[in-house]
């Protein structure tokens, strides 16, 4: 299987329409003129396969017992990257279940284990946070994070400042560039959405996590 290059990626997920550049509301409710958008890779099994493969290249050096995706876009990639390389996976519920077991956190797991949390895009890291709270009220530990876009705004800050170091494939500034090089936006185009990102990066903000 051919492992496509960041370029190759980039291109592949803008002819997917997974890189929209169009005005889109985010988590935080600011209105962003660059949205990713990887919900749609599970339409293309190659893609998956060959983007969880870079996140995995990424993180392949750190120790780790366990893999948990931040729900919902992230359990495709974590689970190609647990079935490939025989780590166990954990799955967040997003709120406990009021029937049956009751669990917060479903899978086999033992406290003290080390988790490697996989997300999809970070904006200011808190989807990333609320997952890795969950896992340490389960006595889990969580050191790293596999991400594959950061958009470049607070969420790596953010994250390690809570104690959780980013692994990422792709940042917000190696798209702009393809896309400049490539000629879908031109440079007043990748100026005004740089300038954008770096305005709203400032209110982009957490609360610290115990
Ligand atoms: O809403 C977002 O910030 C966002 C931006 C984007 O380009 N693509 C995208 O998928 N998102 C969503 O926002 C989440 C991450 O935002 P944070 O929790 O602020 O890091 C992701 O899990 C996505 O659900």
């Amino acid at each position: 299987m051919k492992i496509l290059t960041q370029t190759e990626l980039i291109d592949e997920l803008y002819k997917i329409g997974a890189i929209k550049i169009e005005d889109i509301i985010l988590k935080s409710g600011d209105l962003s003129p660059i949205y990713i958008d990887l919900r749609l890779v599970v339409g293309h099994p190659d893609l998956l396969r060959s983007m969880s493969k870079l996140m995995w290249s990424m993180v392949q050096d750190l120790e780790f017992d366990l893999i948990c995706g931040v729900p919902l876009t992230a359990i495709p990639f974590a689970v190609v990257m647990s079935v490939d390389n025989n780590i166990p996976m954990v799955m967040r519920r997003s709120s406990p279940k009021t029937y049956g077991t009751k669990k917060l956190i479903e899978g086999k797991f033992q406290a003290g284990q080390k988790v490697l949390v996989v997300e999809d895009v970070i904006t200011s890291g808190s989807s990333i946070m609320e997952t890795v709270q969950s896992l340490k009220s389960v006595g889990l530990e969580i050191e790293h994070a596999s991400i594959f876009v950061d958009r470049g705004q607070k969420g790596f800050e953010n994250l390690e400042n809570n104690g959780v170091k980013v692994r990422s494939v792709l940042k917000m500034s190696d798209i702009l560039a393809r896309l400049m090089d490539n000629g879908i936006i031109k440079s007043e185009e990748k100026a005004r959405i740089q300038k954008w990102l770096r305005e709203t990066e400032s209110k982009i903000d957490i609360e610290p996590c115990s």
